[in-house]
């Protein structure tokens, strides 16, 4: 058994960048939950732009740093990087022989991303001898064909082949790493020496941050293998978390040239999520609201835009430098992007308000619509890139969703004075169920692990937050806490692209055009307006809050799937457990 925080030696050169060599791996080895250690091959005077020096320290140097780990610390994984020189890679090979733990991920690093010379070329040879050693290599295009013997690969089939061919001579598995071709998708592919596969594919990211990919990779897949993952678990682990990373790298602003990768992207969406500050201060919306008109003051078109209400982002107490502020009150911002500017700025809704009262919801809340427009979750289903995995959690969850909310839409009706507004929110509690119904007919059908998975706690705690004010809060207060439900979805399917017909999530995105959503907003937003405008003062301001916090629920709803760890997901556990 492989204990819970695997240790990992990266044997690799340096980069006082941070961006490749051992400071990328000890990024790596973090981000996927190890703990990280570095013996160092070559000091390298190098940036985004390139290498500029390189110096070997003496190889007994080297077999000094190796000893000192091996006889103290039990490893459960390690990678190697730049070897520099056929004696580095001895020294190495004799001590992987005796003190090497069972995973050894081997990153034949030849060449750098500038076309710098990372191995002198006599040192090829013992690289080869080396590879064979490795649980798995994983070379790049140009290095598969070194170490294979064969011409360049120009297509992903060709390289498949080659390794393929390799590893069945090795007994060696290899990664097959598609980033230097020029397909939309890039691939990770593990081939094992009996054959076997696993794919592991991501969008193709079109930017310049992609210094240290190779070896950021390969780091994070030793961690995971080291953590006792099979190969097609820590591939597809390691490749969807360096696909965000790789995303956000540009936003470090780290160089002029090939920039980092930011590895702690991840970390920093995961810890902002956990963050137990409140989504709305206590005094963000007046006590009091005599007209609409009070919100929008409070809202804050003021001239510099420092006071608004709206609750605050995803990035409230992520304590990073765009993040919301932790009072909600100025700006949000999210993980994923810059703070943006304050409501003035903020889009107008394409299902424009009824009336007065839902203007002013629409301003106070418009930041939160934003975010959610914004969010990872949407974004990457958009582009395509959203994992399966992903998508196939936050269509369980939507089921478990829907059933609840029906209920809320259905207290809302027996409790409604109006027989109109009775007869709108029962027709929208059943047509809830009737949406619901074909979400399990048509979606989870063939997604049979996701058809059985009970509410996450952020379902939960949306739907009890619902449920709640249905059953039990004034009229206006349960009103417009379901408000955002219809409106915010609304709106992100109206500012949906067309995409293409072999878009992984065409059929799905095509549901959101569903011409019944809006006339459903316009309903709900006709029985808020009527609410608000005959509660008092005081309801309407607990309403307005009901609004808000129900919108920031929205966002965490659609966030929610990027937090959960497919492998943690399986059945067994009677309840999850925190890491302590
Ligand atoms: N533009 C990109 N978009 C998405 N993913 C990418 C991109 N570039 C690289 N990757 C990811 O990084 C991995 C390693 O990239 P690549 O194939 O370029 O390795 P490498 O050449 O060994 O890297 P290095 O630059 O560190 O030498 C890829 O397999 C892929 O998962
Ligand atoms: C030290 C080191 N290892 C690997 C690479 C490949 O990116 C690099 N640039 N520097």
């Amino acid at each position: 058994m492989p204990p819970a925080i695997p240790r990992v030696l990266s044997i690799a050169g340096t980069d006082p960048t941070g961006g490749a060599g051992t400071a990328a791996d000890l990024k790596s080895i973090t981000a996927a939950g190890g703990y990280g250690m570095a013996a160092v091959t070559a000091v390298v005077a190098q940036n985004t732009h390139g290498v500029r020096e390189i110096h070997l320290p003496p190889a007994t140097m080297l077999a000094a740093q190796l000893e000192a780990v091996g006889d103290d610390v039990t490893l459960e994984a390690v990678k190697t990087g730049m070897l520099g020189t056929a004696e580095i890679i001895r020294t190495v090979q004799d001590w992987v022989a005796r003190q090497g733990p069972d995973v050894l991920v081997v990153d034949p690093v030849m060449v750098a991303t500038s076309g710098d010379r990372l191995l002198a070329a006599e040192a090829e040879e013992a690289m080869l001898h080396f590879c064979r050693l490795a649980t798995v290599v994983t070379p790049n295009i140009d290095e598969l064909a070194v170490l294979t013997g064969s011409p360049r690969a120009a297509t992903e089939a060709e390289a498949l082949a080659q390794a393929a061919d390799w590893a069945e001579r090795t007994g060696v598995a290899v990664v097959v790493k598609t980033g230097h071709l020029e397909d939309e998708r890039v691939t990770n592919t593990w081939i094992s020496p009996d054959g076997s596969r696993h794919a592991a594919s991501s969008r193709r990211v079109d930017t310049e941050s992609t210094h240290g990919t190779g070896c950021s990779l390969a780091a994070a897949l030793a961690t995971r293998l080291g953590a006792g993952d099979d190969p097609a678990t820590a591939l597809a682990w390691a490749t969807d978390w360096l696909h965000e990373a790789i995303t956000h790298g540009a936003d470090l602003r780290v160089g002029s040239g090939h920039g980092p990768v930011d590895h702690s992207h991840r970390a920093r969406r995961l810890a902002s999520a956990g963050s137990a500050a409140p989504w709305l201060a206590a005094d963000a919306i007046p006590a009091r609201l005599e007209s609409p008109t009070d919100l929008r003051v409070s809202a804050g078109a003021s001239a510099d835009g420092s006071a608004r209400a709206g609750a605050s982002g995803t990035g409230a107490a992520d304590g990073s430098a765009k993040s919301g502020t932790a009072d909600g009150s100025a700006r949000s911002g999210t993980a994923d992007g810059p703070a943006r500017p304050v409501a003035a700025e903020m889009p107008a809704p394409s299902i424009a308000p009824v009336g007065p009262w839902t203007a002013a919801l629409w301003e106070a809340g418009a930041p939160l619509a934003a975010d959610i427009a914004d969010s990872g979750f949407v974004r990457a289903l958009v582009d395509g890139s959203l994992p399966e995995a992903q998508f196939s959690f936050y269509l369980a969850q939507d089921a478990q969703y829907l059933d609840r909310y029906s209920e809320a839409l259905q207290a809302l009706a027996d409790r409604a004075g109006d027989p109109a507004e009775a007869q709108f929110w029962a027709e929208s509690s059943s047509g809830c169920i009737e949406v619901e119904a074909e979400l399990h007919r048509s979606w989870l059908a063939d997604r049979p692990s996701a058809a059985d998975l009970p509410a996450s706690p952020v379902t939960s705690a949306y739907t009890d937050f619902l449920l709640a004010r249905a059953l039990t809060a004034p009229p206006a207060v349960a009103a417009a806490a379901v408000l955002p439900c219809f409106w915010l979805y609304a709106e992100v399917g109206a500012s949906l692209p067309d995409v293409a017909a072999d878009h992984p999530y065409a059929a799905w995105l095509e549901t959101y055009r569903d011409p019944g959503f809006v006339a459903g907003v316009l309903g709900a937003q006709a029985a808020v307006e009527r609410e608000l405008e005959a509660a008092t003062p005081e309801v309407r301001a607990e309403a307005v809050r009901a609004y808000l916090l129900a919108c920031r629920h929205e966002l965490e709803f659609f966030e929610q799937a990027r937090r959960v760890d497919p492998s943690a997901l399986g059945s067994g556990a009677r309840l999850a457990m925190v890491a302590r």
